[in-house]
């Protein structure tokens, strides 16, 4: 099944944290078809008084049901944490150097107390959507709304700027 998974890192080497999850994909049954460009994001949401993001997105194609592709996010999430941690000495309870976020899966809705897809801020967050409209110009919703519509109704805003390269599409594993 083709999935959209969401990169975000606002701590320590970003570009690097963004590469080393998707990286880390293949060994969770994850195999990476596509990557977008980075974007540099001003923050949005309950904490602004933090670091911009650099943020991305991943095409994926995975067997794995919902529930184990979102454990495997979180394990690649915790696997980065706990290099970091090694590496940098980032504490816990600091600011994420990682975030993955699940976007879309297969044609569709799927909602439990730990999952909801297609992820509920997709349509509203423009550092989710510039990258993602990169990899497919004619993404939709299940329920059929295009997210190139979604992008162009929200409010003009100069807060996504595209940062550097695509990331690396790791080899399958
Ligand atoms: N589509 C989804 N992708 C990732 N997590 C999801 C999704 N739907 C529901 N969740 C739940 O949201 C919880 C919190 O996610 P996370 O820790 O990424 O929060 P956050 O980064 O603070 O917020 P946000 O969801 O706005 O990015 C996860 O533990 C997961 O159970
Ligand atoms: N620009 C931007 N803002 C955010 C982001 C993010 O990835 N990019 N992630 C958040 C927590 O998930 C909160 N705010």
């Amino acid at each position: 099944m083709t999935g959209y998974l969401g990169l975000g890192s606002n701590v320590g080497d970003r570009r690097g944290n963004l590469q080393r999850a998707v990286d880390l994909l293949p060994a969770q049954g994850v195999t990476v078809t596509a990557a977008s460009s980075t974007y540099d994001t001003d923050p949005v949401g309950e904490v602004l008084d933090q670091p911009s993001f650099l943020n991305a997105c991943v095409r994926i194609e995975t067997d794995l049901a919902p529930e184990a592709l979102l454990d495997a996010c979180k394990a690649v999430e915790r696997e980065l944490g706990r290099i970091l941690a090694g590496e940098d000495g980032y504490v816990r309870h600091g600011p994420r150097p990682i975030d993955v976020d699940l976007l879309l899966l297969g044609d569709a809705p799927y909602r439990s107390e730990r999952l909801t897809l297609p992820h509920e801020q997709v349509t509203s967050r423009r550092f989710v959507l510039v990258p993602l409209l990169e990899l497919d110009l004619e993404l939709r919703t299940p329920d059929g709304a295009s997210l190139a519509q979604a992008l162009a109704a929200l409010p003009l805003d100069e807060g996504v700027r595209r940062e550097g390269a695509p990331l690396q599409v790791p080899p399958a594993g």
